[in-house]
């Protein structure tokens, strides 16, 4: 992802299923990371946004309803734009959807936004461990929700029997659809899970005094030590050989269930000897940043992957196996067109979205007159076919070879959202 770039985390789930408590812990132990949130409220009374106020420097709370609903695209730009400006200095962006709201409107109208300063974070659903049969039978539209969750949440575990909590569990795994699953009391989930912490190095934040918010977190975590955080895992994967494009994308695309997060950089080798391919994977999510290798860096790849209920030593053989590991498997330049679908397109006006390194890489978020359109069409987030329907690609993408069981030609089911349509060409 590119160091500019702000995750936005849209965190959804039915009425009282503990949203605000969750977004409040994670404002309580984010240490040091700054959040910006969105709280939409609805009805008159903005007792969420109270409860954040105070908490982070930059709440907007959107106060008029429903914001999927209530707010359309351009309010939210306006909103986001207010978060995304660099005085805010704001790390990650959360936004708390309405219990009511349709969780991926919010999704669709944050992949069409014009702001090139936002990357979508995943969308997290909280569940009510303790009323999730009857949320149900009264919100048939649930399995829907949790079809499309990135990260689900099974919280309120302190309300039910380990027995009970299980079945759960295993229920919302069956309809989350390879979503990472956690369960959690008071929606204490380890912030990691969702977002990196700010390491803030030579920054006045850095080396500052214990703030209010540091005591306070302290109490908070010595008054909760005993009390279990979600669990995950996180694997750190290197390779001094480069990576097979088509291989990587084979592991991506069979996503193993319960890996939520991919991050790091990927080197192609002789596919694109002059780039480092800066990945940025979340739930269905994926997008690949492309940027000049740093002189003198090596060519190594280095990618974290962080899941619940992951295998992490399957996870390191399957990307092991990604190696090209002899003169005889270099990858040739087509080999990379699965890869350069997830690659958003340079911004419209030439300026160019500084890489991790902080150096130009040209490289920015679709352009308005190009949305992410496949990730809108893509079966999950088309009301009108099953959620596990493939939906072929669009054929004007050519295959990346001629031959007829090519995985990336025609017959792409853009599972992961590709970021526009044809494979990206201007590098
Ligand atoms: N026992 C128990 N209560 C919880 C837990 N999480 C939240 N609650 C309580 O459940 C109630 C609803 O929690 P909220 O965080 O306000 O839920 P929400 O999803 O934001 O609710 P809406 O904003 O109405 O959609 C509050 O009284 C919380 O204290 C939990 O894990 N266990």
């Amino acid at each position: 992802m590119s160091a500019q770039q702000i995750p936005v985390v849209v965190l959804a789930g039915f009425l009282g299923s503990g949203k605000t408590t969750l977004l409040n812990h994670l404002l309580r132990t984010a240490r040091g990371t700054r959040v910006g949130v969105m709280v939409n409220d609805f009805g008159s009374i903005e007792i969420d946004a109270m409860t954040v106020a105070g908490q982070v420097g930059s709440t907007v709370s959107l106060g008029n309803g429903c914001l999927c609903c209530a707010v359309d695209a351009s309010e939210l730009d306006t909103y986001l734009e207010t978060l995304t400006r660099p005085s805010a200095r704001l790390d990650v962006i959360v936004i708390e959807a309405s219990g009511l709201a349709e969780p991926q409107e919010l999704v669709r109208m944050l992949l069409a936004s014009d702001n090139d300063r936002i990357v979508y974070g995943g969308l997290v659903e909280v569940v009510d461990a303790a009323e999730f049969d009857a949320t149900r039978v009264r919100h048939p539209e649930t399995d829907r929700h949790l079809g499309i969750a990135d990260l689900v949440v099974v919280n309120k575990a302190d309300r039910v029997q380990e027995d009970e909590l299980r079945r759960v569990r295993e229920t919302v795994a069956a309809l989350a659809d390879r979503a990472a699953v956690v369960t959690a009391a008071y929606g204490r989930v380890d912030p990691e899970l969702l977002f990196d912490r700010a390491a803030r190095t030579g920054d006045p934040d850095g080396a500052r005094q214990l703030s209010f918010e540091d005591l306070y977190a302290d109490a908070y975590e010595r008054e909760h030590r005993d009390h279990p955080h979600a669990a995950y895992e996180t694997v750190s994967f290197t390779a001094g050989d480069p990576l097979h494009p088509r291989r990587l994308m084979d592991f991506l695309d069979s996503r193993p269930e319960g890996l939520y997060r991919i991050k790091g950089f990927a080197d192609f080798g002789a596919a694109d000897p002059d780039h480092r391919y800066v990945t940025h994977a979340v739930g269905r999510f994926l997008r690949f940043y492309p940027e000049p290798w740093p002189p003198g860096e090596p060519r190594l790849s280095q990618l974290v992957l962080i899941g619940a209920g992951t295998d992490g030593q399957a996870l390191l053989r399957a990307l092991d196996g990604c190696r090209v590991t002899g003169a005889a498997e270099t990858p040739e330049e087509h080999a990379l067109w699965g890869v350069l679908r997830y690659v958003p397109e340079p911004r419209e006006d030439g300026g160019a979205v500084p890489g991790a390194d902080g150096a130009g890489s040209g490289y920015g978020e679709p352009a308005e007159a190009d949305p992410p359109a496949p990730y809108e069409t893509a079966a999950p987030y088309d009301e009108a076919a099953p959620h596990d329907e493939t939906v072929p690609c669009d054929d004007t993408v050519p295959d990346d070879e001629p031959d007829d069981d090519d995985p990336y030609g025609d017959a792409y089911d853009g599972r992961y959202g590709p970021a526009h349509d044809a494979p990206y060409d201007g590098r």
